[in-house]
């Protein structure tokens, strides 16, 4: 168990700059996640971190004591990359056992050895595959040994890169659910990276969006999903991403689509009258099927054409072309309209998100949303 620190670190390759300014602060026991696409710069942080890259600037602190000049050996963080490496001639438990018999963690017993293993291997799924060589196991299974491996060693930090990456939806979902247990039965200190957005809402305490080497919002995950800080973060989160509808200020109303529609803007916004702003609704939050009629208080409705619909397992993704705006809707089948019907769209004014205007292709940060803010901290 310990606190990590990282300030202004920096790290290029060649012309490349991978790591750009990026500061952490990892408490005790906590499972920190960094989100952010391929190229963000994730691995290259961890392996700063891990000691295993030289990097050009900054500073890290692990349980409390400088990493400046320590051998990885000696920092005390296990790392769990997204390839896997096992001994093809150890079985399992074998495998899984030599970390413990290395030198710095020599004071394992044998009834200790079995027991972190155990533990381990429950919490995995995999005590049954104690006995087999790795060539006997699935890929997915071999991703779990491999990460079992970094788990049964007592470290400060562990250090995890996208170690659910090869398995499948259902076993990822699983593994989640356990990982998270074992975080916090154990008290463990974990920085974990992914591009997985659902990943990374479901297992941090803390999640820190990196783009571009450089972290654009350290939050909880209710706060980064709820107060994205810019449409950069908005459209990490979510899958169809966030609509954003280019709109501008007019008469106290913000008007989308050509001006047909037209949402109230709360004085806590802060727009200015002829503003260029941005909405972003989330395809998840819109609904279909509302009463047509008058909009009542603290709702938007927009009317449109079902251009498109395609089915997602239990849900139907729509393509709905609001006075030539295309808005992405994700409804449940019972709600999904065919192409070509006419439908009414409802959204909570919470759930409307206003960002400032930009060029297209530019992020642009979050001025707040169209109702009450969710996910204020207290
Ligand atoms: N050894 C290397 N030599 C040159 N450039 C590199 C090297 N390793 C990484 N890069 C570059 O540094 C940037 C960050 O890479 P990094 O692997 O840290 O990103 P990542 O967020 O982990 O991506 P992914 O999710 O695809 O693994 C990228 O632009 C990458 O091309």
């Amino acid at each position: 168990m310990g606190t990590l620190k990282v300030q202004g670190l920096r790290k290029k390759y060649g012309k490349t700059t991978a790591v750009d300014g990026v500061d952490l602060a990892v408490e005790n026991g906590e499972f920190f996640v960094v989100l952010g696409p391929s190229g963000a710069g994730k691995t290259t942080t961890l392996k700063c971190i891990a000691g295993l890259l030289e990097f050009d600037d900054g500073w890290i602190e692990i349980a409390g004591r400088n990493m400046s000049g320590v051998e990885p050996y000696h920092r005390n963080v296990a790392m769990a990359f997204e390839s896997y490496a096992l001994y093809p001639q150890k079985t399992v438990f074998e495998n899984l056992a030599s970390p413990l018999r290395s030198g710095r963690t020599g004071r394992y017993g044998a009834e200790e050895r079995r027991r972190r293993i155990q533990t381990v291997t429950d919490t995995l799924g995999i005590s049954h595959l104690w006995e087999r060589f790795p060539r006997e196991l699935s890929n997915g299974q071999r991703q779990r040994v491999a990460l079992g491996r970094v788990l049964v060693r007592p470290a400060d930090v562990y250090l995890l890169d996208e170690p659910l990456s090869h398995l499948d939806a259902k076993l990822r979902a699983a593994m989640r659910a356990e990982l998270k247990q074992l975080g916090e039965l154990a008290d463990i200190t974990t920085l974990y990276v992914t591009h997985d957005y659902q990943e990374a809402l479901a297992l941090g305490d803390r999640v820190a969006v990196l783009r571009d080497g450089r972290i654009v919002q350290v939050d909880t995950p209710e706060q980064v999903w709820h107060q994205p800080v810019d449409t950069f973060v908005a459209r990490a989160l979510g899958q169809p991403e966030m609509n954003l509808l280019d709109g501008r200020v007019d008469g106290g109303r913000i008007r989308v689509a050509g001006g047909t529609v037209s949402i109230p803007v709360p004085p806590a916004l802060g727009v200015q009258q002829r503003q260029a702003v941005r909405v972003g609704l989330r395809p998840r939050d819109i609904s279909t099927g509302a009463d047509p009629g008058a909009e009542p208080p603290g709702r938007l409705r927009m009317r449109g054409t079902v251009r498109l619909a395609e089915r997602l397992g239990r849900s139907v993704e729509m393509s709905v072309d609001v006075a030539g705006t295309p808005v992405i809707v994700v409804v449940s089948s019972d709600n999904a309209r065919p192409e070509g019907d006419e439908v009414d769209l409802d959204i909570a004014l919470e759930h409307v998100h206003v960002f400032a205007g930009g060029e297209p292709d530019v992020d642009t940060p979050r001025l707040g949303a169209a109702g009450i803010e969710l996910g204020k901290q207290a």
